[in-house]
């Protein structure tokens, strides 16, 4: 049987596996920490276990699996949206002016290489749209593509040479990597000083200990929660869940929450009872590449919920045959939550921002400039 394989860290991993699954109707995923489970299996374990409630049928999410909802879930209140589009703007305008005084002062440009493996098409869509974005601020990019047959020692090669280049304050590795390489030796050879995807263990480590400082975080979970700073939603002392145990977002985003005050669960494939604990949050943030996962009646009244997922599902108005959701059933929470992202839209944008943040941020550091 063919596995379609949703790891909940890279939005784009999702969109990519989720489209797949639209042809693979029979097909098992795979939820985050590697585990198989049968489509079946999946939304019988997070099915809400007290139906004390209405049924809908009117939200898209409906149609992908049956729903329950509570009377005061359907009450006629609606989330604030959270724009991550406009804000990744604003902080692209900040770039632009923060690089160009730094050109003017010390005559220095930032630059970002990034390497791409292999032809899918999400990434490479992805490392395009990067491209554009530091043109669109000032910072120089250098792009290296590989064929999927490509080795390790080919990518560490390159890897090597932008680390010792003057010029480049940034590398990143596009991923997901073909299958054949090892990941975690590719990322360890990033040099910690221009790592700014924040992939390397010693910048993971030094997030998950107090008093240390990590020189990069990586980019989506930061851009979490710049959103839920530019928004003045208050993190302290309130109770945040992460759903998803990535190593890319979902852990950073549960240290990043617990470095800001906040008391912390983690929600993951394992996990008991997931949406009971959900619902005992003030902020969600769910990252486990799984379409309209989280129901309404996971979320808390007032609740803030920030969606990482980017899925692919079928729909046969778009020109293209489907449409992106996230792993938040928009339509029923936008009615019980304060406040929450849109997919597209919503954090996928700031990832690209925050790419922009870290490289600016290492140029400074690297040349000493405030
Ligand atoms: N080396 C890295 N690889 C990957 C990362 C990463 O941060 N570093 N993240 C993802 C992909 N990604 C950036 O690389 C990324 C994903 C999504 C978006 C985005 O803006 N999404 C849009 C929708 C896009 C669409 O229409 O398809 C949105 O959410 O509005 C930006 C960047 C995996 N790999």
């Amino acid at each position: 049987m063919a596995a379609v394989i949703f790891t909940d860290y890279s939005s784009s991993t999702a969109a990519a596996a989720a489209a797949v699954a639209r042809l693979l109707p029979s097909s098992r995923y795979r939820f985050g920490d590697g585990v198989l489970h049968s489509r079946q299996s999946l939304l019988l374990h997070f099915a809400p276990r007290n139906p004390i409630m209405l049924r809908t049928t009117a939200t898209s999410c409906a149609s992908a699996s049956p729903s329950v909802v509570t009377a005061s879930m359907v009450a006629e209140t609606s989330a604030k949206v959270i724009d991550g589009k406009s804000i990744a703007k604003q902080i692209r305008d900040e770039i632009t002016v923060e690089i160009s005084r730094m050109k003017d002062t010390v005559g220095v440009v930032p630059g970002l290489a990034v390497i791409l493996v292999g032809d899918r098409k999400d990434s490479a869509t992805y490392v395009r749209n990067k491209k554009k974005a530091c043109e669109s601020v000032g910072i120089n990019s250098y792009e290296v593509n590989l064929p999927e047959d490509s080795t390790e020692q080919e990518v560490l090669k390159h890897i090597s040479g932008f680390n010792d280049d003057p010029t480049v304050h940034g590398i990143l590795v596009q991923l997901p990597l073909p299958s054949h390489m090892n990941e975690q030796n590719i990322l360890n050879s990033v040099c910690i000083e221009k790592d700014v995807d924040g992939f390397h263990p010693l910048n993971i480590g030094r997030l998950a200990m107090r008093g240390r400082e990590p020189l990069f975080v990586s980019c989506t979970p930061k851009g979490c929660i710049e959103l839920l700073h530019r928004y003045g939603v208050e993190i302290k002392g309130r109770r945040a869940v992460v759903i998803g145990r990535s190593n890319i977002v979902g852990t950073p985003a549960a240290l990043l929450l617990q470095r800001e005050d906040a008391t912390v669960s983690v929600v993951h494939s394992r996990t008991k009872n997931p949406e009971e604990i959900t619902r005992q949050a003030d902020i969600i943030i769910a990252a486990v590449g799984q379409a309209n996962m989280v129901r309404g009646n996971w979320i808390k009244p007032g609740a803030v919920v920030i969606d990482v997922g980017i899925n692919a599902v079928e729909d046969a108005k778009s020109a293209k045959g489907y449409r992106l959701v996230g792993d938040v059933c928009y339509e029923e929470a936008c009615k019980i939550a304060s406040a929450i992202t849109p997919v597209p839209g919503g954090v996928g944008p700031m990832t690209i921002a925050m790419l922009l943040s870290n490289t600016l941020s290492s140029a400074k550091r690297i040349h000493n400039f405030k």
